[in-house]
Formats: C-alpha cells, structure tokens, sequence
C-alpha cells in the first residue's frame, strides 16, 4: 500500500500522532495508499521551516536566480508529466484526456508565468516638487511578504495548489500548503521535484490532513504565517477568515460560484453547444468556473436544449485511461449523496428532468465508484434551491428569457459573482451585456480560455481578491514607498 507522507525542510517525514487517512480512487472507491495526517506538530514544523528558509538562502538569492529556479521546477513538472498525470487521474478519477490537456500542463505554466512576470512588472516611481525647489524621488519597492498558508481544493489539485505557489515563489516568500484530504498525491510528488531543481530546502512544505481540529485549521492559526490563500467552498472561507483575523493575516480566497450563461438566438449553435457542454459537464461538473444556469433567448430554447441533450447523452462514463472516457466519477461518496440530494430536491422543486437524474450503470469492476448522470433540467422557478445554490456537479437549468434586460437581471440574480459566459454574434451587445453582468470573469463566446497575466477572482460570496498577473505579485508582496529629499 502506498503511504503519502508529509513534505517538511526537503524531506518527507510521518506524522508524530501516527495518525492516517484513506486516499480513494473514486472510480472504484477502493484505498489506493494511506496518507499521514498533519497536527499542531506537524504545521509547527512546516512553519518554522518555511520561516529559516525565508533567512537562508533562499532570501537571499538573486531574482534572476530564483526565477530560473522556479522555471527548473517547471521542467521538472514537464520532465516527470507521466507521473504526475497518473497521480493526478488517480486521485480523482478525471479523464487522462482532461488532466493531460488541463490539469498538468498549468502546473507548469503556473510557475513560468510568474518567473517572468516578476522579473517585468514595474513600481511606480514620482518627483515631487518641494518648497525649496530642490524636489524629492518617491519610488516604491517590492519586499515578499513572509511564510504564505496555501490550502487548495480537489477539483484541479496540481493545477489550483501551483496558481497560488507559484506566484508565492516568485515574489520570495515560502509556502506551507495544506492539499486536499482527498487528492494529496501530486503536491507530495511536487516535493521531489523541488528537490531536483536545487529549490532550497523549507521553500516548499507540504502537511497533509483535513480542515477543522486538523492540519487546515492549525495552518490558518499559526502566528508565523503572514497570509493565507486559499481556494475552495464559501462557508470554508468564512471560517477561514476567522481564524486568521486573531493575526491580521491577509487572505485571497477564491470560492464558489453559481455561474450563469446566456445564449442569444443569434449565437452560434455549434459553439455555443461546445462551450456549454464543456462549462456544465467538464471534470464531471466539478469546476468553480463551470455553468449551472444557463439562459437562452426563446426562440432558440427548444433547439437549444435538445442540442444540449445530446450532448450530455453522448458522454462517456469509464477508467481515466480509456480514450473513450469523456466522463469521469465525482471525487468522493460524501460529495456525490450531496449531488444526489439535489438530483432530488430539483423534482420535488418541479423541475422538468431532460436527462439524467440518478446513478449510470456501471461494469462491475467500476461498481464501486463515484457515478453519475450528466442531468438537464428545465422549468424551475427562479427562487428554487436548485437554482441558487451551488452544487458542484454535472448539472444544469436551462430557462428561456425574452430581453436582453431580463437576461442580465437574472443572470446577476445570486449570491455570488465569480464567472459568466455569454454567446452572440453581434458584438456591440457583447460588450454592452458582458460590462453589467456580476461576475470577475465574463467569457464571450468562449469558456475557460485562460490568459494567465488577467485578474482572476469572484465577487459577493465568490472571493475575496484577485491572483493572476500584477494582481498576484499584489498578494504575495508589501509594498513599501521611499521618499528621497533631493
Ligand atoms: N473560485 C475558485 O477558483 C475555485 C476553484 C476550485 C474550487 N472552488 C470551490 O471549492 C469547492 C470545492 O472544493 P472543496 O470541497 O475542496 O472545498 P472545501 O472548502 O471543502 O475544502 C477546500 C480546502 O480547505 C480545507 N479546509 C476545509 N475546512 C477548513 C478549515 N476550517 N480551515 C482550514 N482549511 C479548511 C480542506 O481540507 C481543503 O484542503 C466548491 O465550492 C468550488 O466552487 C473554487
Ligand atoms: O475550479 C475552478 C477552476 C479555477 C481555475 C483557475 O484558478 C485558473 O484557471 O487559474
């Protein structure tokens, strides 16, 4: 049986506690290792480590050669690409397809974005005229902000723990990162990876465990973390934020979301169609960005929803190394009854099932996973709980709408604001509607098109803050201001 240990000053050690936990392949739902859970000791290690490296070497390397670093890490990701998309399927059953397209490949771009950008991302610098005449020089300088927590979701583990360790790196700090309790692999593998690119040891810490009275929560409270980022649910976030207000400690948290897309009668079809099927059914409906609502102009609703129909009904459930696999499970047993239960909920709610609804029939060495229907549903009303709450999973309302003035109504009509996609041909419009819609990222005719050097982030309850380009080296650095009397 595999054992996952923690990653602590370069090395991997066990848990003092002894304490372990299951990692499932949740295409099976059998143990595929046991991974050790991180306590107080163990983050107390972590965080002291990533508190000496700050004054080692690290902190004193030169940023061409820190960047060149995290750009070595970066070949090591690529160099070892196998291994990490086989931990990566592993952990969460996504297809090989997804994960090798997606989910690795960012690993590595997330670090070689940052390495440039904050080698080229200028401060401000003024001349002040003073009453003497003589002036005065303000510039700002950038100084990394000390030991950052990172703890980071299972939807896109490697992918969402590097966008946040990267731009970490980058700007100088260390990190301490608290992975998923369901997908701990890759951030573990990553820890050898530092190793081999010279990454000095206490750079980069690794304590696995779970949320409350566990590695998460003890992270979130230490007094010799300077930040926390995180990804994951609202009602984690909030949490979160309590206890790391006991140290004023800066948060960037990107949450969760109920994503609305709207489809004009004049979009294009077929690219609508993809992009859709793409942003309600990818990674089995397990991503942030991903669309639940989804608002089409009337005369295009009864074509739209069988195109999508068909869509849904072509995906294809199996093993993550199957080329035919276009399908994957939910990541556990927990989140797929909490799926169901709104499978549920959207009937007695009176929703109209176009397809889906319930578990697929599964060979039986596939039995035990963590399947379900891709599920379409129309005519619920706009207060039903199917409709504001997030779910998480292959799911989707499709609702007709008459002018462009409703359709942005509704769209913005939830609790949180973290992305939007928008199908038309005519551009003006595009423009006009995609500025009023609530969301930090509106896609036009597109979906997931990602451009690394944007702000990423959610509004209302999807965030607070955003990471990409300048907005990360923002996060991950304080900024201080000279003033030179000349
Ligand atoms: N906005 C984004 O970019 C984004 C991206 C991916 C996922 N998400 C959101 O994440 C959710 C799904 O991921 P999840 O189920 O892993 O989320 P989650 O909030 O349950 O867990 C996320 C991480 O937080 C840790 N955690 C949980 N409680 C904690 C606590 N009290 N203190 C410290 N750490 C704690 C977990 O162990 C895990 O590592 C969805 O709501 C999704 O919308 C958002
Ligand atoms: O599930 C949410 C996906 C988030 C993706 C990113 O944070 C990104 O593309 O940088």
């Amino acid at each position: 049986m595999k054992e996952i240990r923690h990653f602590i000053d370069g090395e991997y050690v066990g848990s003092a506690s002894g304490r372990q936990f299951d990692d499932i392949d949740p295409t099976t739902g059998t143990v595929i290792a046991r991974v050790h859970e991180g306590g107080a000791a163990e983050i107390a290690r972590a965080t002291a480590a990533a508190r000496a490296a700050l004054k080692g070497e690290w902190g004193s390397l030169s940023l061409e050669r820190r960047c060149a670093l995290l750009h070595k890490v970066a070949d090591g990701i690529e160099a070892r690409f196998e291994a990490f998309l086989a931990a990566e399927c592993e952990d969460t059953g996504k297809p090989r397809s997804l994960a090798s397209h997606i989910d690795i490949p960012r690993g590595a771009a997330n670090f070689r974005i940052f390495a440039d950008a904050v080698k080229n991302v200028p401060t401000e610098c003024f001349r002040t005229d003073t009453p003497d005449g003589a002036g005065a020089l303000n510039y700002a300088v950038r100084r990394p902000k000390g030991v950052i927590g990172v703890i980071s979701p299972w939807n896109l583990p490697l992918l969402l723990m590097t966008w946040k360790v990267g731009p970490a790196l980058a700007c100088g700090n260390t990190v301490v990162v608290k992975p998923s309790e369901e997908t701990p692999q890759t951030a573990a593998l990553l820890g050898e990876v530092m190793n081999a690119a010279g990454i000095p040891r206490g750079v980069y810490n690794v304590v696995h465990g779970f949320g409350p009275d566990s590695a998460g929560e003890y992270l979130t409270r230490d007094e010799r973390v300077d930040a926390i980022t995180f990804t994951g649910e609202t009602t984690t976030g909030t949490a979160i934020m309590k206890a790391a207000a006991g140290g004023l400690r800066d948060v960037s948290f990107e949450l969760g979301g109920k994503n609305p897309a709207i489809v004009f009668a004049d979009a294009d079809l077929d690219k609508a169609i993809e992009g859709t099927l793409r942003s309600a059914f990818a990674n089995c409906g397990q991503v942030c960005l991903g669309t639940e609502r989804i608002y089409v102009e009337r005369p295009l609703f009864e074509a739209f929803v069988a195109r999508l129909k068909a869509g849904a009904e072509a995906l294809r459930p199996g093993p993550s190394h199957e080329a035919s696999t276009t399908l994957g499970p939910l990541i556990s047993k927990t989140h797929r009854d909490k799926v169901l239960s709104y499978y549920r909920l959207a009937e007695q709610e009176g929703a109209r099932v176009i397809t889906g609804g319930g578990v697929p029939d599964m060979p039986a060495a596939l039995a035990g996973g963590f399947w379900i229907q891709p599920t379409i549903w129309t005519g619920l009303a706009d207060d039903a709980r199917v409709v504001r709450e997030e779910i998480f999973g292959p799911c989707c309302h499709v609702r007709p709408f008459d002018r462009e003035e409703e359709a942005i109504a509704l769209a913005n009509d939830t609790d949180y604001g973290l992305a939007a996609a928008l199908w038309t041909r005519d551009l003006e419009r595009a423009h006009r509607v995609a500025q009023r819609l609530e969301a930090g990222i509106v896609w036009v005719n597109s979906w997931f098109l990602r451009d690394l050097r944007t702000p990423f982030g959610g509004m209302k309850r999807s965030g607070i803050g955003r990471e990409g380009g300048v907005h990360s080296l923002e996060f991950y650095t304080e900024l201080s201001n000279v003033c030179i009397k000349l």
